[in-house]
């Protein structure tokens, strides 16, 4: 018998019951619960990360629907223990549900929802402070000011790179990856070089627009270029990021032997998942090559980090931050609250996962919709016609 887990309770009297394993930022996804008719629970237990026994035991015996955390391992064990409860819906409060054994989920008929868009320009705003934060060496010098080390400016004091003119890398140019790349071009007039199994024709066409304004200005235009495998980016960029989803095509995508190929100077930034680098790889590179920088937001055994990171000094490391606006975080809490609400009301899924924007409308009603479904066509679920 597992151990009772601590909760707080709004609408005690509603009928449907919703579980958050979290408490999660903001009142607008409680009160759009609580209007229609959810008694919602929110675990309040003082430790990070829940464990399956612990969510178990918060799904008890009648439950419709629980929002989670990517932290939590969400498979065969939780989706039988949900259904066995009566509940029909779960979301992830994360764009990324790599902790989400789907096909457990439809084995169940569970709907699995995600909280995409609300999260690519903050998430990709990280991802650039790291880019520029490693190639102007802040950290190091922050840390040298602080220990009293500074006498006087002197022509070779933290000398890093500058961007203007380089080529920015980006691996996985989806919604991220590509607001990422944006960023970078126009900010910093980088030219792009990316990969990705798909297209990314409006990214495309943003930087050929933007070069032939810079053009018509009298400046160098910047540039872009689709690589045709992942090692062409590797080889010519000098500042990487990394935005692919994770999954078995892109563990341990970047390696001992991928970081053998990039310049020895290179910069590479990692806000998608940890697994997605070799982190044990890393370490050695990072200590072979002192001019070679990293950002990390995201480690392979999250929380912890692999012995040596720490010590480094060509390494920025930050706790898996990049969507922490208030914002953004507010954001997914109402997109993965209504995820949950939509499959109890038995609403259709939003058409658009891209555009969730008039589900963050604090001054209008949301749509009765579920703004994104990831299971939705196994699980045949009907699509809005909005
Ligand atoms: N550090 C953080 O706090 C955050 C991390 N993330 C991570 O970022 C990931 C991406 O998010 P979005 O851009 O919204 O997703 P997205 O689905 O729009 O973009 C992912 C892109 O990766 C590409 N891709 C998939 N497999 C690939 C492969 N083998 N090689 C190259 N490209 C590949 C896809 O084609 C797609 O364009 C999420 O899945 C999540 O894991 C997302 C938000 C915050
Ligand atoms: O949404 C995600 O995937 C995250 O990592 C949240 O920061």
């Amino acid at each position: 018998m597992a151990k009772p887990v601590s909760i707080e309770v709004w609408n005690p009297s509603g009928k449907y019951r919703v579980v958050s394993t979290k408490s999660m930022p903001g009142t607008r996804w409680i009160n759009l619960l609580i209007a229609q008719d959810c008694r919602v629970e929110i675990c309040t237990e003082k430790k990070t990360i829940l464990s399956v026994e612990d969510i178990v035991a918060l799904i008890g015996d009648k439950c419709d629907g629980v929002i989670g955390q990517l932290t939590e391992d969400w498979g065969e064990t939780l989706f039988a223990a949900l259904s066995r409860a009566g509940g029909k819906a779960f979301s992830n409060m994360a764009v990324g549900y790599n902790n989400v054994d789907v096909n457990a989920a439809n084995k169940y008929g569970v709907a699995v929802g995600n909280t995409p868009g609300v999260l690519t320009e903050t998430t990709a705003e990280l991802a650039a402070s790291l880019s520029l934060a490693a190639a102007r060496r802040i950290v190091e010098a922050d840390e040298f000011m602080r220990a009293g080390l500074y006498d006087g400016w002197l022509p070779y004091l933290f000398v890093g790179n500058l961007l203007k003119g380089q080529t920015v890398g980006v691996i996985g140019a989806g919604r991220i990856g590509s607001a990422y790349a944006r960023m970078m071009v126009e900010g910093f007039k980088m030219n792009l070089i990316y990969y990705d199994l798909y297209q990314a024709t409006r990214l495309e066409k943003f930087v050929t627009a933007y070069g032939a304004f810079l053009q018509a200005n009298g400046e160098q235009p910047v540039t872009w270029k689709r690589a045709s495998s992942m090692d062409e980016v590797l080889r010519e960029a000098d500042v990487i990021s990394l935005h692919p989803v994770l999954d078995k095509t892109t563990y341990h995508l970047i390696n001992k032997e991928r970081l053998s190929t990039m310049k020895k100077e290179a910069i590479l930034v990692n806000c998608s998942r940890g697994p997605v680098v070799d982190e044990v790889a890393l370490v050695e590179h990072l200590k072979q090559n002192p001019k070679f920088r990293v950002g990390l937001d995201v480690f392979e055994d999250e929380p912890y980090m692999k012995p040596g990171l720490a010590e480094l000094k060509n390494a920025i490391v930050v706790p898996h931050i990049a969507s922490a606006s208030k914002w953004t975080r507010e954001g997914m809490a109402t997109l993965a609250a209504l995820n949950v609400l939509g499959k109890i009301k038995g609403y259709p899924i939003w058409g658009n996962p891209n555009q969730v924007e008039p589900f963050l409308n604090e001054n209008a009603s949301p749509p009765a919709a579920s703004p994104s479904i990831v299971n939705a066509k196994a699980l045949g679920l009907p699509v809005s016609k909005l």
